[in-house]
C-alpha cells in the first residue's frame, strides 16, 4: 500500500499522520452545515469585526499552510458579538485548498464542496492571556471561515499571492505589511455558527466557528499560485502544498445556529 493509504488504514492523516477522529471528540471540526436543519437564532448580534492593517505583520509558510500573521500586543485588531460574549484578538489568518478547483474547503454546505476556504483565527483575550493558552482552552477561540469559490479575480488578495513565493519551503518567512483581512470578507452579514474544533493537530475543541454564508471570489490562476507552495523544507524532495483540508467530522449532539432566516 502507499504511504497515504497505509496511515489512513491506521486511521491516520495522509498529510498530517495525525488521528482523523480524536477518540472520544464530541465536537470535532469540520461538518457538513446542512442548511435545513440549522437553527435561526434571533438574539444572535450582529459581528463586528475591526481589523487595522498597521498589525499585520509576516507570512510563514508552516509545513501545513501559510499564515498571515498580526501583532496581537494591542487591540486594534479585534471582534465582537454575533455568538461571542468577549472580545476576541487577531492573531492569523490562512488557507486551505485542493489540488485541482473541484475540491478543497474543510466545511462544506448541503455537501457542497468549495475550492478553497480562508480562516481568520482570534483568541479570547479577555479570559486568556495568550493564544497558545487559548488554543487549549473552552470558548478559547473564534473563527470566522469564509468559503472561496471561482469566479473573478481578487485585486486586494493578488499581494498576498505575489509574496508566496517568498515563502514556497516550510519554515521560510517573510515580512508582510498593511494589508487589510477586511478585503476577504463578504459585505453579506449573513452567517452559521456551532462550537467546534482546531481542524489540524493539536485538534482541541476550543472553537467558537463563525462561517460566512457568501464565498468570495478568485480567479483559476490565483488559486493555482497557491499550489506552487511545498509541504517540504528546503533540501527535501519537493512536494505541493495542495489538499490541505481534514476530512469532515461527525455532527454528534450539535445543532447549527445561523444570524439569518
Ligand atoms: N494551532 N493553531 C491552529 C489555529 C487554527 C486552526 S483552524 N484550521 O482550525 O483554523 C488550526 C490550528
Ligand atoms: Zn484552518
Amino acid at each position: 500500500c502507499s504511504l497515504a493509504g497505509c496511515s489512513s488504514k491506521l486511521g491516520l492523516h495522509p498529510i498530517w499522520q495525525g488521528p482523523i477522529r480524536i477518540p472520544g471528540g464530541t465536537r470535532q471540526s469540520p461538518i457538513d452545515i446542512r442548511v435545513r436543519d440549522s437553527v435561526f437564532d434571533p438574539h444572535l448580534q450582529p459581528l463586528s469585526i475591526t481589523y487595522d492593517p498597521s498589525t499585520c505583520l509576516q507570512i510563514w509558510n508552516n509545513g501545513y499552510a501559510f499564515l498571515v500573521e498580526f501583532d496581537d500586543s494591542t487591540d486594534k485588531s479585534v471582534i465582537r458579538g454575533g455568538p461571542l460574549k468577549n472580545q476576541f484578538k487577531l492573531k492569523q489568518f490562512h488557507f486551505h485548498w485542493g489540488a485541482i478547483d473541484d475540491w478543497g474547503s474543510e466545511h462544506t454546505v448541503d455537501s457542497k464542496v468549495f475550492p478553497a476556504e480562508l480562516h481568520l483565527v482570534h483568541w479570547n483575550c479577555c479570559k486568556y492571556a495568550s493564544f497558545e493558552e487559548a488554543i487549549m482552552e473552552d470558548n478559547g477561540l473564534a473563527v470566522i471561515a469564509v468559503f472561496l469559490k471561482i469566479g473573478k479575480h481578487h485585486q486586494e488578495l493578488q499581494k498576498l499571492i505575489d509574496a508566496l513565493p517568498l515563502v514556497k519551503h516550510k519554515d521560510t518567512l517573510t515580512e508582510f505589511k498593511n494589508f487589510d483581512p477586511s478585503c476577504l470578507l463578504p459585505y453579506c452579514p449573513d452567517y452559521w455558527t456551532y462550537f467546534g474544533s482546531l481542524t489540524t493537530p493539536p485538534l482541541s475543541e476550543s472553537v467558537t466557528w463563525i462561517i460566512k454564508k457568501r464565498p468570495i471570489q478568485v480567479s483559476p490562476n490565483q488559486l493555482a499560485g497557491f499550489r506552487n507552495l511545498l509541504f517540504t523544507s528546503v533540501g527535501e524532495e519537493e512536494k505541493n502544498m495542495v489538499d490541505n483540508f481534514r476530512p469532515l467530522q461527525p455532527l454528534m449532539n450539535r445543532t447549527v445556529h445561523s444570524n439569518f432566516k
